[in-house]
């Protein structure tokens, strides 16, 4: 799994398939997210997710942290990845791979000012269970986790993919502009974005997505 760029926050089934025409793998779907404010219904995710073909797959973001209720929302949903943005159990984690061994597991690692040990000490503790770990950031002043919008220190990005065994998806703050420079910079297995790619009317804007897809494309290619 190398070299992927997904697309998080798929709103309806016309902004999937724009996703996918511009040339992204994955596309990322938030669902009974914690402010309760889902941008589509679980039933129109799981049609859109049921029209996927390899390469393409659509991911559950979830902020759940129970692995029988994941592996049960992910069955609901047909996914065949699941990104975990909660605080999981690494018990939690060691059930949902006994579970599921097949679905593709991606953990967060939630970015802060100064958890840089911490978050090494997780992959360190999790990565038998975990396929993909994902970076984002925090946002101290609104406590989010995800879909900030924010940039973190890639310095940091950089020592979790040196140190992890399992492979790294970068996000936190990404677009058009910056992704190419953030690929050189951390060498990620992947990349993903959601609101640097939105317009003002909060849907994903087809140019910025295929500047997006483009520069990481060519930056993948840079970095061999
Ligand atoms: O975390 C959320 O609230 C969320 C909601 C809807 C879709 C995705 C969400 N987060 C996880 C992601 O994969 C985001 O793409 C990631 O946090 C990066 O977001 P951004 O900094 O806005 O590019």
């Amino acid at each position: 799994m190398n070299k992927l760029v997904q697309v998080a926050g798929c709103i309806d089934a016309a902004e999937a398939d724009m996703i996918i025409g511009e040339g992204a793998d994955w596309i990322g779907f938030g669902l009974r997210l914690p402010s309760g404010k889902d941008d589509i219904s679980e039933q129109d995710a799981a049609a859109i997710i049921k029209g996927f073909e390899p390469p393409h797959a659509g991911v559950l973001i979830s902020y759940l942290t129970d692995a029988q209720e994941v592996s049960d929302f992910c069955t609901q949903l047909g996914v065949v990845a699941v990104q975990l943005h909660g605080d999981v159990a690494t018990d939690q984690l060691r059930l949902l791979k006994e579970l599921r061994p097949e679905l593709f597991v991606l953990k967060s690692l939630v970015v802060k000012a100064d958890n840089a040990e911490e978050l090494l000490q997780l992959v360190d503790d999790t990565h038998p269970f975990v396929d993909m770990y994902i970076t984002d950031t925090f946002d101290p002043k609104t406590g989010a986790k995800g879909a900030t919008g924010l940039t973190h220190d890639w310095s940091i990005s950089a020592e979790l993919v040196r140190r992890s065994p399992k492979p790294l998806m970068m996000a936190g703050g990404l677009n058009p502009e910056n992704v190419g420079d953030a690929i050189r910079a951390v060498r990620p297995a992947a990349v993903d974005a959601h609101t640097g790619l939105e317009g003002p009317d909060g849907r994903k804007d087809r140019a910025k997505v295929a500047k997006f897809v483009a520069e990481a494309r060519r930056a993948f290619d840079d970095i061999g």
